[in-house]
Protein backbone atom coordinates (compact mmCIF):
# COMPACT_ATOMS: atom_id res chain seq x y z
CA UNK A 1 0.00 0.00 0.00
CA UNK A 2 1.62 3.57 -1.01
CA UNK A 3 1.99 6.64 1.84
CA UNK A 4 1.63 9.06 -0.15
CA UNK A 5 2.85 12.83 1.20
CA UNK A 6 1.23 15.84 0.99
CA UNK A 7 2.44 17.24 -2.23
CA UNK A 8 2.09 13.92 -3.96
CA UNK A 9 -1.29 14.07 -3.11
CA UNK A 10 -2.14 17.13 -4.39
CA UNK A 11 -0.26 16.26 -7.97
CA UNK A 12 -2.63 12.84 -8.23
CA UNK A 13 -5.36 15.97 -7.53
CA UNK A 14 -4.87 17.64 -9.85
CA UNK A 15 -4.14 15.03 -12.54
CA UNK A 16 -7.08 13.32 -11.36
CA UNK A 17 -9.53 16.84 -12.21
CA UNK A 18 -7.49 18.25 -15.03
CA UNK A 19 -6.53 15.05 -17.10
CA UNK A 20 -8.89 12.59 -16.03
CA UNK A 21 -11.66 15.00 -15.94
CA UNK A 22 -13.53 14.11 -12.65
CA UNK A 23 -14.44 17.67 -11.05
CA UNK A 24 -13.11 18.56 -7.78
CA UNK A 25 -16.70 18.99 -6.38
CA UNK A 26 -16.76 14.96 -7.18
CA UNK A 27 -13.45 14.10 -5.17
CA UNK A 28 -15.18 16.21 -2.70
CA UNK A 29 -18.74 14.47 -2.63
CA UNK A 30 -17.08 11.17 -2.50
CA UNK A 31 -14.48 12.26 0.31
CA UNK A 32 -17.37 13.63 2.20
CA UNK A 33 -20.07 10.61 1.50
CA UNK A 34 -17.34 7.35 1.68
CA UNK A 35 -16.27 9.06 4.66
CA UNK A 36 -19.86 9.40 6.89
CA UNK A 37 -20.18 5.63 5.65
CA UNK A 38 -16.91 4.76 7.36
CA UNK A 39 -18.08 7.19 10.34
CA UNK A 40 -21.35 5.28 10.75
CA UNK A 41 -19.48 2.07 10.45
CA UNK A 42 -17.39 2.79 13.42
CA UNK A 43 -19.21 4.93 15.56
CA UNK A 44 -22.49 2.84 15.42
CA UNK A 45 -24.77 5.41 17.25
CA UNK A 46 -23.62 8.38 15.48
CA UNK A 47 -26.83 9.47 14.34
CA UNK A 48 -28.59 9.50 17.93
CA UNK A 49 -25.43 11.70 19.06
CA UNK A 50 -25.04 15.61 18.58
CA UNK A 51 -22.82 16.01 16.24
CA UNK A 52 -20.29 19.33 15.83
CA UNK A 53 -18.39 19.58 12.66
CA UNK A 54 -15.31 21.80 13.64
CA UNK A 55 -14.30 23.01 9.94
CA UNK A 56 -11.55 25.19 8.60
CA UNK A 57 -11.84 27.86 5.57
CA UNK A 58 -10.11 24.95 3.23
CA UNK A 59 -11.12 22.28 1.42
CA UNK A 60 -10.62 19.98 4.22
CA UNK A 61 -13.59 22.26 5.94
CA UNK A 62 -15.30 21.58 2.66
CA UNK A 63 -15.27 17.83 3.30
CA UNK A 64 -16.14 18.18 6.69
CA UNK A 65 -19.32 20.08 5.01
CA UNK A 66 -20.48 17.64 3.01
CA UNK A 67 -20.41 15.31 5.74
CA UNK A 68 -22.56 17.66 7.70
CA UNK A 69 -25.03 16.99 4.87
CA UNK A 70 -25.31 13.14 4.45
CA UNK A 71 -25.41 13.29 8.64
CA UNK A 72 -28.10 16.16 8.45
CA UNK A 73 -29.75 13.64 6.00
CA UNK A 74 -29.94 10.59 8.01
CA UNK A 75 -31.85 12.59 10.91
CA UNK A 76 -28.78 13.23 13.30
CA UNK A 77 -28.44 16.60 14.62
CA UNK A 78 -25.58 18.22 13.42
CA UNK A 79 -23.93 21.83 14.04
CA UNK A 80 -20.95 23.41 11.71
CA UNK A 81 -18.47 25.71 13.47
CA UNK A 82 -16.63 27.30 11.43
CA UNK A 83 -13.25 28.61 12.55
CA UNK A 84 -13.58 31.67 9.81
CA UNK A 85 -15.54 34.23 8.46
CA UNK A 86 -17.84 33.27 5.94
CA UNK A 87 -16.75 35.25 3.55
CA UNK A 88 -13.46 33.72 3.28
CA UNK A 89 -14.68 30.02 2.16
CA UNK A 90 -14.69 29.69 -1.87
CA UNK A 91 -14.82 27.52 -4.35
CA UNK A 92 -16.15 23.68 -4.05
CA UNK A 93 -16.21 24.78 -0.25
CA UNK A 94 -18.08 27.49 -0.60
CA UNK A 95 -20.74 25.44 -2.08
CA UNK A 96 -21.27 22.55 -0.21
CA UNK A 97 -21.42 25.48 3.02
CA UNK A 98 -24.13 27.34 0.81
CA UNK A 99 -26.30 23.36 0.74
CA UNK A 100 -26.32 23.23 4.79
CA UNK A 101 -29.01 26.22 4.57
CA UNK A 102 -31.75 24.50 2.92
CA UNK A 103 -31.22 21.34 5.04
CA UNK A 104 -31.45 23.96 8.12
CA UNK A 105 -27.81 22.68 9.70
CA UNK A 106 -27.10 25.75 11.88
CA UNK A 107 -23.39 27.45 11.01
CA UNK A 108 -21.68 29.49 13.83
CA UNK A 109 -18.94 31.68 12.87
CA UNK A 110 -16.23 31.56 14.78
CA UNK A 111 -13.41 33.91 13.17
CA UNK A 112 -11.57 35.10 16.03
CA UNK A 113 -10.04 33.60 19.69
CA UNK A 114 -12.65 35.96 21.39
CA UNK A 115 -15.74 34.82 19.87
CA UNK A 116 -14.49 31.29 20.79
CA UNK A 117 -15.06 31.22 24.12
CA UNK A 118 -18.77 32.87 23.85
CA UNK A 119 -19.25 29.57 22.68
CA UNK A 120 -17.89 27.65 24.41
CA UNK A 121 -21.22 26.16 25.92
CA UNK A 122 -22.73 25.28 22.80
CA UNK A 123 -19.80 23.48 22.06
CA UNK A 124 -20.14 21.61 25.35
CA UNK A 125 -23.32 20.31 24.71
CA UNK A 126 -21.43 17.83 21.60
CA UNK A 127 -21.09 14.81 21.91
CA UNK A 128 -19.25 13.63 18.93
CA UNK A 129 -16.29 16.46 16.96
CA UNK A 130 -16.46 15.82 13.53
CA UNK A 131 -12.20 18.07 12.87
CA UNK A 132 -12.39 19.10 9.71
CA UNK A 133 -10.33 22.20 10.30
CA UNK A 134 -6.76 21.29 8.59
CA UNK A 135 -6.11 18.98 6.28
CA UNK A 136 -3.04 18.04 4.04
CA UNK A 137 -2.92 21.99 3.78
CA UNK A 138 -0.97 22.03 7.10
CA UNK A 139 1.50 24.79 6.85
CA UNK A 140 2.73 26.14 9.60
CA UNK A 141 2.59 25.55 13.81
CA UNK A 142 -1.19 25.34 14.99
CA UNK A 143 -1.66 28.45 17.34
CA UNK A 144 -4.32 30.81 18.64
CA UNK A 145 -7.91 29.98 17.58
CA UNK A 146 -7.10 26.59 15.98
CA UNK A 147 -5.31 25.69 18.81
CA UNK A 148 -7.95 26.46 21.06
CA UNK A 149 -10.21 24.48 18.95
CA UNK A 150 -8.11 21.76 19.18
CA UNK A 151 -7.71 22.01 23.29
CA UNK A 152 -11.11 22.09 23.63
CA UNK A 153 -11.46 18.96 21.47
CA UNK A 154 -9.44 16.84 22.92
CA UNK A 155 -10.10 17.70 26.44
CA UNK A 156 -13.86 17.14 25.63
CA UNK A 157 -13.91 13.26 26.81
CA UNK A 158 -15.54 13.16 23.50
CA UNK A 159 -14.59 10.75 20.42
CA UNK A 160 -13.26 12.95 17.85
CA UNK A 161 -13.16 11.90 14.18
CA UNK A 162 -10.67 13.29 11.88
CA UNK A 163 -10.67 14.35 7.90
CA UNK A 164 -8.37 13.27 6.31
CA UNK A 165 -5.76 13.80 8.69
CA UNK A 166 -5.55 14.94 12.67
CA UNK A 167 -5.29 18.83 12.36
CA UNK A 168 -1.96 19.62 13.63
CA UNK A 169 -0.37 16.79 12.15
CA UNK A 170 2.59 16.82 9.51
CA UNK A 171 1.36 14.66 7.07
CA UNK A 172 4.61 13.08 5.92
CA UNK A 173 6.86 13.43 9.24
CA UNK A 174 3.94 12.17 12.00
CA UNK A 175 4.89 15.46 13.79
CA UNK A 176 2.69 17.24 15.65
CA UNK A 177 3.21 20.88 14.41
CA UNK A 178 1.98 22.53 17.18
CA UNK A 179 -1.62 21.59 18.63
CA UNK A 180 -2.51 18.62 17.11
CA UNK A 181 -6.10 16.84 17.33
CA UNK A 182 -6.24 13.10 19.10
CA UNK A 183 -8.34 11.56 17.12
CA UNK A 184 -10.32 8.44 17.76
CA UNK A 185 -10.57 7.53 14.23
CA UNK A 186 -9.12 9.36 11.05
CA UNK A 187 -10.51 8.92 7.49
CA UNK A 188 -8.27 9.21 5.01
CA UNK A 189 -8.79 10.30 1.22
CA UNK A 190 -6.90 7.54 -1.35
CA UNK A 191 -4.28 6.78 0.41
CA UNK A 192 -2.55 6.19 3.38
CA UNK A 193 0.04 8.87 4.56
CA UNK A 194 3.81 9.03 5.93
CA UNK A 195 2.57 10.39 8.68
CA UNK A 196 -0.42 8.50 10.34
CA UNK A 197 1.67 4.79 10.66
CA UNK A 198 4.99 6.75 12.07
CA UNK A 199 5.25 7.19 15.66
CA UNK A 200 3.85 9.52 17.01
CA UNK A 201 1.36 10.00 14.13
CA UNK A 202 0.02 7.10 14.50
CA UNK A 203 -1.01 7.70 18.06
CA UNK A 204 -3.02 11.14 17.03
CA UNK A 205 -4.56 9.55 14.20
CA UNK A 206 -6.23 6.55 16.09
CA UNK A 207 -8.24 3.78 13.96
CA UNK A 208 -7.06 4.38 10.48
CA UNK A 209 -9.66 4.26 7.04
CA UNK A 210 -8.36 4.87 3.89
CA UNK A 211 -11.37 6.34 2.10
CA UNK A 212 -11.54 5.59 -1.69
CA UNK A 213 -12.57 9.06 -3.51
CA UNK A 214 -12.29 7.84 -7.51
CA UNK A 215 -8.68 8.26 -7.94
CA UNK A 216 -8.10 6.13 -10.69
CA UNK A 217 -5.02 3.68 -9.77
CA UNK A 218 -2.94 4.49 -12.80
CA UNK A 219 -2.87 8.11 -11.32
CA UNK A 220 -1.22 6.72 -8.03
CA UNK A 221 1.29 4.84 -10.40
CA UNK A 222 2.25 7.96 -12.38
CA UNK A 223 3.21 9.57 -9.05
CA UNK A 224 5.68 6.88 -8.41
CA UNK A 225 5.58 7.09 -4.51
CA UNK A 226 8.74 5.45 -2.96
CA UNK A 227 7.11 5.34 0.37
CA UNK A 228 5.23 1.78 1.28
CA UNK A 229 3.16 0.10 4.39
CA UNK A 230 4.74 -3.06 4.84
CA UNK A 231 1.01 -4.65 4.83
CA UNK A 232 0.79 -8.50 5.90
CA UNK A 233 -0.33 -9.20 2.11
CA UNK A 234 3.07 -8.20 1.49
CA UNK A 235 5.10 -10.04 4.17
CA UNK A 236 3.70 -13.20 3.52
CA UNK A 237 4.04 -13.00 -0.56
CA UNK A 238 7.55 -12.75 0.29
CA UNK A 239 7.78 -15.83 1.70
CA UNK A 240 9.35 -18.94 0.08
CA UNK A 241 7.95 -22.63 1.28
CA UNK A 242 10.64 -24.72 2.51
CA UNK A 243 11.71 -27.63 -0.62
CA UNK A 244 10.07 -30.93 1.21
CA UNK A 245 14.00 -32.06 0.62
CA UNK A 246 15.41 -29.62 2.42
CA UNK A 247 18.53 -30.32 4.62
CA UNK A 248 20.60 -28.49 7.17
CA UNK A 249 23.29 -27.65 4.54
CA UNK A 250 20.53 -26.17 2.01
CA UNK A 251 19.21 -24.26 4.51
CA UNK A 252 22.73 -21.85 4.73
CA UNK A 253 24.90 -21.64 7.08
CA UNK A 254 25.37 -18.36 8.89
CA UNK A 255 28.79 -16.95 10.61
CA UNK A 256 27.35 -14.69 13.70
CA UNK A 257 30.26 -12.48 15.26
CA UNK A 258 29.50 -11.64 18.72
CA UNK A 259 29.56 -11.26 22.29
CA UNK A 260 31.98 -10.25 24.95
CA UNK A 261 32.46 -10.29 28.70
CA UNK A 262 29.14 -9.18 30.09
CA UNK A 263 27.17 -9.25 26.68
CA UNK A 264 27.43 -13.10 26.36
CA UNK A 265 23.34 -13.17 25.78
CA UNK A 266 23.66 -11.00 22.87
CA UNK A 267 25.40 -13.75 21.53
CA UNK A 268 23.52 -16.58 21.80
CA UNK A 269 20.24 -14.26 20.65
CA UNK A 270 21.90 -13.55 17.46
CA UNK A 271 22.26 -18.00 16.99
CA UNK A 272 19.10 -18.96 18.36
CA UNK A 273 17.04 -16.59 16.88
CA UNK A 274 18.73 -16.54 13.55
CA UNK A 275 17.97 -20.84 13.71
CA UNK A 276 14.36 -20.21 15.15
CA UNK A 277 14.05 -18.21 11.68
CA UNK A 278 14.58 -21.37 9.71
CA UNK A 279 18.94 -20.77 9.47
CA UNK A 280 20.45 -24.53 8.68
CA UNK A 281 23.35 -24.28 10.68
CA UNK A 282 24.76 -21.14 12.56
CA UNK A 283 28.29 -20.65 14.26
CA UNK A 284 28.94 -18.23 16.15
CA UNK A 285 32.47 -16.83 16.35
CA UNK A 286 32.68 -16.01 20.02
CA UNK A 287 36.42 -14.85 22.19
CA UNK A 288 37.32 -17.58 23.80
CA UNK A 289 36.82 -17.00 27.63
CA UNK A 290 33.12 -16.50 27.36
CA UNK A 291 32.75 -19.62 25.17
CA UNK A 292 31.46 -22.09 27.80
CA UNK A 293 28.86 -19.87 28.94
CA UNK A 294 27.16 -19.03 25.09
CA UNK A 295 27.30 -22.68 24.43
CA UNK A 296 25.38 -23.35 27.69
CA UNK A 297 22.86 -20.30 26.36
CA UNK A 298 22.83 -21.59 23.05
CA UNK A 299 22.82 -25.76 22.02
CA UNK A 300 21.89 -25.95 18.88
CA UNK A 301 24.61 -23.39 17.75
CA UNK A 302 28.00 -23.96 16.94
CA UNK A 303 30.47 -21.88 18.58
CA UNK A 304 34.49 -20.57 17.32
CA UNK A 305 36.04 -19.78 20.21
CA UNK A 306 39.01 -17.13 19.20
CA UNK A 307 41.93 -15.78 21.25
CA UNK A 308 43.75 -16.82 24.05
CA UNK A 309 41.71 -19.24 26.37
CA UNK A 310 40.67 -16.57 28.55
CA UNK A 311 40.17 -14.00 26.18
CA UNK A 312 37.09 -12.37 26.93
CA UNK A 313 36.32 -9.43 24.04
CA UNK A 314 37.68 -9.70 20.47
CA UNK A 315 41.64 -9.03 19.93
CA UNK A 316 43.68 -8.50 17.40
CA UNK A 317 44.76 -12.20 18.09
CA UNK A 318 41.18 -13.64 16.30
CA UNK A 319 41.33 -12.06 13.52
CA UNK A 320 42.72 -14.39 11.27
CA UNK A 321 40.62 -17.65 12.89
CA UNK A 322 37.32 -15.75 12.05
CA UNK A 323 38.18 -14.44 8.53
CA UNK A 324 39.27 -17.90 7.66
CA UNK A 325 35.78 -18.82 8.87
CA UNK A 326 34.22 -17.18 6.26
CA UNK A 327 34.17 -19.22 3.34
CA UNK A 328 31.35 -21.55 2.96
CA UNK A 329 29.20 -19.16 4.89
CA UNK A 330 25.32 -17.67 3.42
CA UNK A 331 25.60 -14.50 5.52
CA UNK A 332 27.29 -13.33 8.26
CA UNK A 333 26.32 -11.24 11.14
CA UNK A 334 28.54 -8.77 12.94
CA UNK A 335 28.08 -6.16 15.72
CA UNK A 336 26.09 -7.22 19.01
CA UNK A 337 28.20 -7.04 21.82
CA UNK A 338 31.17 -7.04 20.24
CA UNK A 339 33.14 -4.30 21.56
CA UNK A 340 33.93 -0.94 20.18
CA UNK A 341 37.33 -0.42 20.08
CA UNK A 342 40.53 -0.50 17.35
CA UNK A 343 40.48 -4.72 17.33
CA UNK A 344 36.99 -4.49 16.82
CA UNK A 345 36.74 -1.75 13.57
CA UNK A 346 39.62 -4.36 11.74
CA UNK A 347 38.07 -6.94 12.64
CA UNK A 348 34.72 -5.25 10.60
CA UNK A 349 37.33 -4.30 7.92
CA UNK A 350 38.23 -7.53 7.35
CA UNK A 351 35.05 -8.87 7.23
CA UNK A 352 33.42 -6.40 5.24
CA UNK A 353 36.63 -6.50 2.57
CA UNK A 354 37.06 -10.15 2.51
CA UNK A 355 33.17 -11.72 2.57
CA UNK A 356 30.93 -10.84 -0.23
CA UNK A 357 28.07 -12.43 1.86
CA UNK A 358 24.84 -10.51 2.71
CA UNK A 359 25.37 -9.09 5.84
CA UNK A 360 23.82 -7.62 8.97
CA UNK A 361 25.41 -4.91 11.08
CA UNK A 362 23.75 -3.84 14.13
CA UNK A 363 25.09 -2.45 17.81
CA UNK A 364 28.65 -2.09 18.14
CA UNK A 365 29.03 -3.34 14.51
CA UNK A 366 27.39 0.16 13.85
CA UNK A 367 29.71 2.06 16.16
CA UNK A 368 32.63 0.63 14.74
CA UNK A 369 31.01 2.08 11.75
CA UNK A 370 30.27 5.79 12.84
CA UNK A 371 34.01 5.76 14.21
CA UNK A 372 35.40 4.71 11.12
CA UNK A 373 33.50 6.03 8.44
CA UNK A 374 35.08 4.79 6.14
CA UNK A 375 33.63 1.38 6.39
CA UNK A 376 30.63 2.42 4.99
CA UNK A 377 32.24 1.88 1.33
CA UNK A 378 31.90 -1.82 1.53
CA UNK A 379 28.49 -2.06 2.17
CA UNK A 380 28.08 -2.31 -1.87
CA UNK A 381 23.91 -3.04 -1.48
CA UNK A 382 24.39 -6.24 0.35
CA UNK A 383 24.84 -4.86 3.93
CA UNK A 384 21.76 -4.09 6.56
CA UNK A 385 22.21 -2.04 9.18
CA UNK A 386 19.69 -1.85 11.92
CA UNK A 387 20.58 0.97 14.14
CA UNK A 388 17.87 2.23 16.76
CA UNK A 389 17.46 5.94 16.74
CA UNK A 390 20.31 6.75 19.42
CA UNK A 391 22.93 4.59 16.53
CA UNK A 392 21.25 6.33 13.90
CA UNK A 393 22.20 10.13 14.98
CA UNK A 394 25.87 8.22 15.62
CA UNK A 395 25.77 7.42 11.91
CA UNK A 396 24.99 10.24 10.40
CA UNK A 397 26.10 13.10 12.54
CA UNK A 398 22.54 14.33 13.66
CA UNK A 399 21.00 14.59 17.07
CA UNK A 400 18.66 11.55 17.90
CA UNK A 401 15.45 14.54 17.70
CA UNK A 402 16.79 15.49 14.36
CA UNK A 403 16.35 11.77 13.09
CA UNK A 404 13.00 11.41 14.86
CA UNK A 405 11.48 14.57 13.43
CA UNK A 406 11.60 12.59 10.03
CA UNK A 407 12.59 8.96 10.30
CA UNK A 408 11.56 8.47 6.48
CA UNK A 409 13.53 10.70 5.10
CA UNK A 410 16.84 10.43 7.40
CA UNK A 411 16.38 6.77 6.72
CA UNK A 412 16.17 6.97 2.98
CA UNK A 413 18.89 9.62 2.61
CA UNK A 414 21.54 7.36 3.95
CA UNK A 415 20.78 4.23 2.50
CA UNK A 416 20.66 5.87 -0.97
CA UNK A 417 24.02 7.76 -0.23
CA UNK A 418 25.81 4.78 1.27
CA UNK A 419 24.10 1.96 -0.96
CA UNK A 420 23.24 0.05 2.19
CA UNK A 421 19.54 -1.82 3.09
CA UNK A 422 18.74 0.14 6.50
CA UNK A 423 16.10 -0.56 9.05
CA UNK A 424 15.74 2.36 11.60
CA UNK A 425 14.48 0.87 15.11
CA UNK A 426 12.15 2.27 16.99
CA UNK A 427 7.56 2.06 16.72
CA UNK A 428 7.13 2.34 13.33
CA UNK A 429 9.99 0.57 12.20
CA UNK A 430 11.27 2.29 8.75
CA UNK A 431 13.16 0.00 5.91
CA UNK A 432 14.76 1.84 3.42
CA UNK A 433 16.36 0.42 0.19
CA UNK A 434 19.55 1.75 -1.97
CA UNK A 435 17.36 2.39 -4.80
CA UNK A 436 15.08 5.39 -2.63
CA UNK A 437 12.05 3.00 -1.76
CA UNK A 438 11.12 2.67 1.58
CA UNK A 439 8.93 1.05 3.83
CA UNK A 440 6.62 1.22 6.58
CA UNK A 441 6.59 -1.72 9.57
CA UNK A 442 3.48 -1.76 11.85
CA UNK A 443 3.49 -4.74 13.52
CA UNK A 444 5.47 -4.86 16.82
CA UNK A 445 4.14 -3.12 20.49
CA UNK A 446 5.78 -1.02 23.38
CA UNK A 447 6.23 -4.80 25.08
CA UNK A 448 9.38 -4.96 22.67
CA UNK A 449 11.03 -1.64 24.06
CA UNK A 450 13.49 -4.19 26.31
CA UNK A 451 17.29 -5.05 25.92
CA UNK A 452 18.27 -8.07 23.32
CA UNK A 453 15.22 -7.07 20.94
CA UNK A 454 17.64 -5.58 18.31
CA UNK A 455 19.84 -8.90 18.87
CA UNK A 456 16.55 -10.99 17.95
CA UNK A 457 16.09 -8.66 14.94
CA UNK A 458 19.56 -9.65 13.82
CA UNK A 459 19.39 -13.31 14.36
CA UNK A 460 16.36 -13.11 12.12
CA UNK A 461 17.60 -11.10 9.06
CA UNK A 462 20.75 -13.39 9.16
CA UNK A 463 18.27 -16.73 9.26
CA UNK A 464 16.30 -15.12 6.22
CA UNK A 465 19.66 -14.36 4.30
CA UNK A 466 21.03 -17.59 4.99
CA UNK A 467 17.44 -19.24 3.13
CA UNK A 468 18.32 -17.56 0.16
CA UNK A 469 16.00 -14.59 0.52
CA UNK A 470 17.21 -11.56 -1.09
CA UNK A 471 19.04 -8.64 1.16
CA UNK A 472 16.32 -6.19 1.04
CA UNK A 473 13.52 -9.12 1.26
CA UNK A 474 14.81 -10.53 4.00
CA UNK A 475 15.20 -7.00 5.57
CA UNK A 476 11.40 -6.09 5.07
CA UNK A 477 10.56 -9.74 6.28
CA UNK A 478 12.52 -10.05 8.89
CA UNK A 479 11.14 -6.79 10.97
CA UNK A 480 7.68 -7.77 10.03
CA UNK A 481 8.33 -11.47 11.47
CA UNK A 482 10.17 -9.93 14.43
CA UNK A 483 6.94 -7.29 15.06
CA UNK A 484 4.52 -9.84 14.22
CA UNK A 485 6.59 -12.50 17.25
CA UNK A 486 6.71 -10.09 19.93
CA UNK A 487 2.74 -9.53 19.31
CA UNK A 488 2.47 -13.26 19.44
CA UNK A 489 4.20 -12.85 22.74
CA UNK A 490 2.24 -10.35 24.12
CA UNK A 491 -0.53 -12.06 23.55
CA UNK A 492 -0.23 -14.88 25.38
CA UNK A 493 2.63 -13.79 28.31
CA UNK A 494 1.22 -10.01 28.20
CA UNK A 495 3.06 -6.83 26.58
CA UNK A 496 4.85 -5.33 29.88
CA UNK A 497 7.95 -7.62 30.69
CA UNK A 498 8.27 -9.35 27.41
CA UNK A 499 11.59 -11.25 26.81
CA UNK A 500 13.79 -10.67 24.17
CA UNK A 501 14.20 -14.50 24.47
CA UNK A 502 10.05 -15.06 24.28
CA UNK A 503 9.78 -13.46 21.05
CA UNK A 504 12.91 -15.65 19.65
CA UNK A 505 10.72 -18.34 20.75
CA UNK A 506 7.93 -17.59 19.11
CA UNK A 507 9.35 -16.87 15.90
CA UNK A 508 8.36 -20.04 14.12
CA UNK A 509 4.50 -19.27 15.42
CA UNK A 510 5.52 -16.23 13.53
CA UNK A 511 6.22 -17.87 10.72
CA UNK A 512 3.26 -20.28 10.78
CA UNK A 513 0.72 -17.30 11.28
CA UNK A 514 1.93 -15.90 8.47
CA UNK A 515 1.83 -18.75 6.04
CA UNK A 516 -1.51 -19.45 7.13
CA UNK A 517 -2.67 -15.68 6.52
CA UNK A 518 -4.01 -16.01 10.18
CA UNK A 519 -2.40 -12.99 11.00
CA UNK A 520 -5.32 -11.00 11.95
CA UNK A 521 -6.10 -12.74 14.96
CA UNK A 522 -2.75 -11.13 16.84
CA UNK A 523 -2.25 -7.52 13.96
CA UNK A 524 -4.75 -4.83 14.49
CA UNK A 525 -2.95 -2.16 13.40
CA UNK A 526 -3.27 -1.68 8.84
CA UNK A 527 -5.60 0.58 8.07
CA UNK A 528 -9.34 -0.20 6.97
CA UNK A 529 -9.65 0.15 2.94
CA UNK A 530 -13.29 1.12 2.42
CA UNK A 531 -14.24 0.77 -1.36
CA UNK A 532 -16.75 4.18 -2.93
CA UNK A 533 -20.08 3.91 -1.61
N1 LIG B 1 -6.55 14.88 -1.86
C1 LIG B 1 -7.64 14.95 -2.56
O1 LIG B 1 -7.73 14.44 -3.61
C2 LIG B 1 -8.75 15.70 -2.03
C3 LIG B 1 -8.61 16.40 -0.85
N2 LIG B 1 -9.61 17.09 -0.30
C4 LIG B 1 -9.44 17.71 0.99
O2 LIG B 1 -8.65 18.85 0.84
C5 LIG B 1 -7.74 18.95 1.91
C6 LIG B 1 -6.64 19.89 1.59
O3 LIG B 1 -7.27 21.12 1.35
P1 LIG B 1 -6.55 22.55 1.32
O4 LIG B 1 -7.59 23.53 1.04
O5 LIG B 1 -5.40 22.47 0.43
O6 LIG B 1 -5.98 22.71 2.77
P2 LIG B 1 -6.61 22.58 4.23
O7 LIG B 1 -8.08 22.56 4.20
O8 LIG B 1 -5.91 21.47 4.90
O9 LIG B 1 -6.13 23.95 4.91
C7 LIG B 1 -6.77 25.16 4.57
C8 LIG B 1 -5.93 26.38 4.75
O10 LIG B 1 -5.59 26.59 6.11
C9 LIG B 1 -4.45 27.41 6.20
N3 LIG B 1 -3.51 26.89 7.20
C10 LIG B 1 -2.46 26.07 7.00
N4 LIG B 1 -1.83 25.79 8.16
C11 LIG B 1 -2.52 26.46 9.12
C12 LIG B 1 -2.37 26.57 10.52
N5 LIG B 1 -1.38 25.95 11.17
N6 LIG B 1 -3.23 27.33 11.22
C13 LIG B 1 -4.24 27.98 10.58
N7 LIG B 1 -4.44 27.91 9.23
C14 LIG B 1 -3.59 27.16 8.51
C15 LIG B 1 -3.82 27.45 4.83
O11 LIG B 1 -4.02 28.70 4.25
C16 LIG B 1 -4.60 26.38 4.06
O12 LIG B 1 -4.69 26.62 2.70
C17 LIG B 1 -7.38 17.51 2.15
O13 LIG B 1 -6.79 17.28 3.41
C18 LIG B 1 -8.75 16.84 2.02
O14 LIG B 1 -9.45 16.93 3.24
C19 LIG B 1 -10.82 17.24 -1.16
O15 LIG B 1 -11.91 17.65 -0.51
C20 LIG B 1 -11.10 15.96 -1.90
C21 LIG B 1 -10.02 15.70 -2.80
K1 LIG C 1 -8.74 17.42 9.85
Amino acid sequence: MYLVCADEMRQMDRTTIEAFGIPGRVLMENAGRSATGWLLDTIPDALERRIAVIAGRGNNGGDGFVMARYLAQRGAEVTVFLLAEESKVSGDAKANLDLLSALNVPVICIPEEKSFARKKTALSHQHLFIDALLGTGLKFEVKGLFAKAIDFMNRSGRPVFAVDMPSGLDSDTGQPRGTCVKAAATATFGFAKPGQVLFPGAAFTGKLGVVDIGIPPFVADEADSRRWLLTPAMAAGYLRPREPDAHKGSAGHLLAVAGSAGKTGAAAMVGIAAMRSGAGLVTLAVPAGINAIVETLATEVMTLPVGDTDCRKFDETCMDSILEQTTGKKALAIGPGMGTGQAARNLLRGLMEKSDAPMVIDADGLTCLADDPDLLSFSRDRAVFTPHPGEMARLCGMTVAQVQNDRIRCAQDFARTHHVHLVLKGAGTVIAHPDGTVFVNRTGNPGMASGGMGDVLTGVIAGLFCQGYETGIAARLGVFLHGLAGDIAGEETGKTGLLASDVSFTLPRALQTLESKDHDRFVDCFPTQIKLA
